[in-house]
């Protein structure tokens, strides 16, 4: 623990002053002006010992879009941290009451992982400094923490509106929504720290200087046997920390049952929640999005914005998301951390979402309605579930040895994306659509979704935007036979699927699937089966609102 500091100066411009060239001369041996920066603004600067370095004096810098470090002595260049990598920031304390008082800040910018390769991916970097004047007691130095602290909260608040959601009613004590009987812990109180046993830090003598001030308050549901039954160990050691750090307070619900979480999101008291965070597979968001629009409450809570921390088998929609916005790299590498931090982050991707009608009944889909050859084997092959993702393939040579057809009525509106160039900055919608189109035939399948992916790694609809408000439709007739659904089914995982001869796609608002005397065959909902004599497909006027970096 550094002890031996004496005469830093600090420089805290309070409400963007302008920039002032401060000199610094101390123990550090750090010297010489502060840096022309960027946007012209420096809000706060200093000389500090970091504790998470070797290296211990280092000139800090906060600007509105940087965090900067000069670490050498008449070195002039500075390491930079981009705000956007920043996820949170907080006051702390030596456990034995030194006098010292500590500002941590909470940082995941992409670096090289590996020496020789180009991919940056996301890492932690934590930097914690430490405030000690030598006449200040800990009450003094801790103020002079808080206001780092208060600075970078503010430009993180002025970026991400959403983390200044509910701010006056943070302050009473916790209360559970009512939950209708249902059990939901609140995890975070004051005694929590996310610095604990963190071994980035190195100081598990640290532990928070006040309570959190928690800006938001997420529900997360996990799903204990999703994927490999490791939600609940996921969440509490690789996420929950992460939402602590962004000043996230959580209440949390593990489900003991299918259906548990779609009853308490449709009845529960959820008008203090910022966001639902789904710990499981693309099963348990599907029960959450119903859940929350089956409510007859106002549109805030029935369109509150949705986080997928991907723990199951099937992660369709987390994978579309991160491809959205170009998370993909660190999707594929840690999924976890990617969706975690962005539910930590705060901000949302508009989502296509599809509403169902069958029989009189609605059902909300954002990944996939199918029929036919894939629904088929998606749901035909749950016997053989104990072999892992293997099953699919398995299924697929047997249904192709003995391929159906399914007589229907298949008919879509199409409709397309109007180009730029047409558009020419009229602001007409940006939707076209042309004559209904009526098909009577015998079909292998149709399958069709409003995501670019419908799992972790099979691209379906490559051509697939955020919020686009298009179903993209394929379907197969008789007459293109076994040899095009085997290219097809070969196809999904790169999305050469849809170049096959004989496999049919369009783009669509609506479309329905009609058979005489009722639905033959097994149709699956975002891969929950269902049955019923006739489906309406059409797409939602209101978009899910998903977390994404
Ligand atoms: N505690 C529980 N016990 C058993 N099933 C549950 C529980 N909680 C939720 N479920 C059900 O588990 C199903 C699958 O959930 P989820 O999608 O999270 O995991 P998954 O591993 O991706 O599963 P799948 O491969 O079936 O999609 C959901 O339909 C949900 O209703």
């Amino acid at each position: 623990m550094a002890g031996d500091i004496i005469a830093l100066s600090s420089t805290g411009k309070e409400d963007g002053n302008e920039s002032q060239q401060t000199e610094v001369q101390d123990a550090s041996g750090i010297s010489g002006s502060v840096p022309e920066v960027a946007d012209g603004k420096v809000i706060r600067e200093d000389v500090l010992s970091c504790l998470s370095r070797k290296q211990k004096y280092y000139r800090l810098v906060l600007t509105p879009t940087e965090l900067l470090l000069q670490g050498t002595k008449n070195d002039s260049s500075f390491e930079r941290y981009s705000i956007d990598d920043l996820f949170g920031c907080h006051t702390l304390r030596h456990k034995q009451h030194g006098p010292s008082a500590y500002v941590c800040f909470y940082l995941y910018p992409r670096r090289k992982r590996v020496l020789m390769s180009k991919e940056k991916l996301r890492e932690k970097v934590p930097l914690v400094f430490e405030i000690r004047k030598p006449a200040n007691t800990y009450e003094e130095n801790l103020a002079v923490a808080a206001k780092w602290k208060e600075d970078a909260n503010k430009i993180l608040r002025n970026k991400y509106p959403k983390w200044q959601l509910h701010k006056p009613k943070l302050t009473r004590k916790d209360s559970t929504p009512d939950t209708s009987g249902v059990t939901i812990m609140t995890m975070a109180n004051e005694s929590q720290d996310p610095l604990d046993h963190d071994p980035k830090i190195g100081h598990s003598s640290l532990s928070l200087a006040s309570c959190l001030l928690f800006v938001r308050r997420y529900l997360v549901i996990v799903n204990p046997v999703s994927g490999q039954a490791k939600g609940l160990p996921t969440f509490k050691e690789k996420v929950h920390p992460i939402l602590m750090e962004a000043g996230v307070k959580v209440e949390l619900l593990v489900t003991e049952r299918p259906g548990h979480a779609r009853s308490m999101v449709s009845s529960s008291n959820l008008s203090e929640i910022d966001g639902i965070i789904t710990v499981g597979g693309d099963g348990l968001l599907y029960e959450v999005v119903n859940g929350l629009r089956s409510r007859g409450d106002s549109d805030r809570i029935s369109n509150i914005p949705l986080g997928i921390i991907a723990t199951g088998s099937g992660n369709g929609l987390a994978r579309s998301v991160a491809e959205y916005s170009k998370e993909d790299a660190d999707y594929l590498k840690n999924p976890v951390l990617s969706t975690t931090l962005a539910a930590a982050r705060g901000k949302v991707v508009p989502v296509n979402l599809m509403e169902v009608e069958l029989d009189g009944r609605k059902i909300y889909s954002f990944l996939s309605v199918g029929w036919g050859l894939l629904a088929d084997i998606d749901v035909e092959s749950e016997v053989l579930r104990a072999i892992g993702e293997s099953r699919f393939t398995i299924w697929s040579f047997l249904r192709l040895a003995k391929l159906r057809h399914y007589k229907a009525q298949l008919s879509y509106v199409p409709c397309e994306k109007i180009s730029r160039d047409e558009l020419n900055g009229t602001s007409r919608t940006s939707l076209r659509e042309r004559d209904p189109v009526f098909i009577d035939s015998e079909f292998i399948s149709v399958y069709s979704t409003c995501q670019s992916y419908i799992g972790s790694d099979l691209i379906f609809a490559p051509k697939a935007q955020p919020g686009d408000g298009l179903i993209h439709l394929t379907y197969l007739a008789k007459d293109a036979g076994r040899a095009a659904a085997t290219q097809f089914l070969l196809g999904i995982d790169k999305g050469a699927h849809l170049s096959v001869s004989g496999v049919n796609y369009v783009t669509v608002k609506e479309f329905s699937i009609r058979c005489p005397g009722g639905i033959t065959g097994i149709v699956t909902i975002d891969g929950e089966r269902v049955t019923g004599e006739e489906i309406k497909i059409k797409i939602s006027p209101k978009p899910l609102h998903v977390f994404a970096l």
